[in-house]
């Protein structure tokens, strides 16, 4: 079956597309990447996009304009990427995260993805699967990270327990203890790490006032200096220690929080560059810390992906944290895409999701059942 996997991420820098064959079974399928474009957003929508997320109140009515407008980008990005192929039977897309507030004690979890299924579906004419969260919050998870179902059926290994990190906007791990180990299935972690880019992203934004996105490579941080005592303040934030199932979002590692964060390096004197190399080593320690502590073992391989897997300072911070026993990979290395895993993911979980096959997995997302995700538009 070939499906078309949409995402725009945390980062929102634009949308993630895959064009994907999917054969085997259900329980056993084979996923081809035929091919993977991000369309970037319009600097206008992404801005518009940057300051709803940002709690930024906006009418029902800019709310349905911005759904549709999202809806339209995304539909064309589907058209786009199968110009050269024959017309896809599904799409599974995701849509942009713009509020996640995780479900506290009997109040259930609230998320909102924008660019609406049945608008993709009238755009493209191909049948669209969208809100693939709703379901897992109904039954009291955080409908996210969804991911590790698919890391498990794709990158498990039968010997070698694993971690897969995605570092996007937030960072999530997925943790694959090895097939041969006696009901491997109900050892499989997950949750949110905290921080992926975002942090560092928004502090090369205001250092560079918006003439940089992003730290290419990490090459502005590996100038600097981690400051280790400012790092291990950092560290006590409460979402470090808090035990999972847990997911997070912009809505706590917002820029209000950056803002708190530059005022502690003026505190302790640090320049740019030390500031810089501040934060990247704690997105790496927060990453460490929560597999020392939550995790039954250690993995013995970490196969990154996301953007964040490009920045050779943050990957250089990771391994240090990690320790030396820790091979560190990408997910390229084992045959999977790591740009566009989680466009590939949605659709595969829009293909588990025609063929009445639970996405979610309850221990790591805290839901009471497997359900099926996602809702479909003919
Ligand atoms: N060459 C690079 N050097 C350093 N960082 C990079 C590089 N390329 C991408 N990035 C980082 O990766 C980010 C985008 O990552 P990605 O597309 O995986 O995020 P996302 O999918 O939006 O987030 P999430 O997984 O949280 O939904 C950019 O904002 C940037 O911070
Ligand atoms: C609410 C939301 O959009 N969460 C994202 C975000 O980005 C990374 C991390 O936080 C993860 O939990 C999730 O996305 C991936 C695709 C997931 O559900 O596995």
């Amino acid at each position: 079956m070939l499906v078309i996997g949409l995402i725009s991420g945390t980062s929102v820098d634009g949308i993630d597309t895959a064009l994907v064959e999917i054969s085997g079974t259900v329980e056993s399928p084979q996923v081809q990447l035929l091919a993977g474009e991000t369309y970037p957003y319009s600097p206008r929508l992404r801005e518009t996009i940057l300051q709803v997320c940002g709690g930024e109140k906006l009418s029902i009515e800019d709310l349905a304009s911005l759904d549709d407008n999202i809806a339209a980008e995304f539909a064309q990005a589907a058209l786009n990427i199968q110009k050269e192929a024959p017309k896809a039977q599904l799409i599974g897309s995701h849509g942009q995260t713009v509020f996640h507030r995780p479900p506290k004690n009997d109040r259930l979890g609230y998320t909102v993805q924008l660019g609406r299924g049945a608008a993709i579906a009238k755009i493209t004419s191909i049948p669209t699967i969208s809100n693939f969260r709703a379901a897992d919050i109904a039954q009291a998870g955080h409908g996210a990270p969804l991911v590790p179902k698919i890391d498990a059926y794709l990158l498990s290994h039968p010997t070698t327990a694993r971690c897969v990190q995605n570092i996007g906007g937030i960072g999530n791990l997925t943790y694959l203890p090895p097939r041969q180990r006696e009901n491997w299935q109900q050892k499989i972690f997950g949750w949110d790490t905290g921080p992926g880019n975002v942090l560092i992203d928004l502090a090369v934004q205001f250092l560079s006032q918006g003439q940089q996105t992003y730290d290419h490579n990490g090459q502005w941080s590996a100038q600097g200096q981690p400051c280790s005592e400012l790092v291990h303040k950092w560290l006590q934030e409460p979402y470090f220690q808090q035990y999972p199932p847990k997911s997070t979002g912009r809505e706590l590692f917002s820029p209000a929080y950056l803002a708190q964060l530059r005022e502690d390096a003026q505190a302790y004197s640090l320049g740019d560059a030390d500031w810089l190399a501040s934060l990247t080593d704690l997105t790496a320690i927060s990453i460490a810390h929560s597999y020392q502590t939550f995790l039954p073992e250690m993995p013995a391989e970490v196969l990154l992906c996301g953007g964040g897997a490009r920045n050779a300072y943050l990957r250089q911070r990771l391994l240090a944290h990690l320790g030396s026993n820790v091979k560190l990979l990408t997910t390229d290395e084992v045959g999977l895409n790591s740009d566009f895993k989680e466009a590939i993911a949605f659709a595969l979980l829009a293909y588990w999701r025609w063929h009445d096959f639970p996405g979610n997995l309850p221990k790591v997302t805290g839901a009471k059942e497997e359900v099926l995700l996602g809702e479909i538009y003919l």
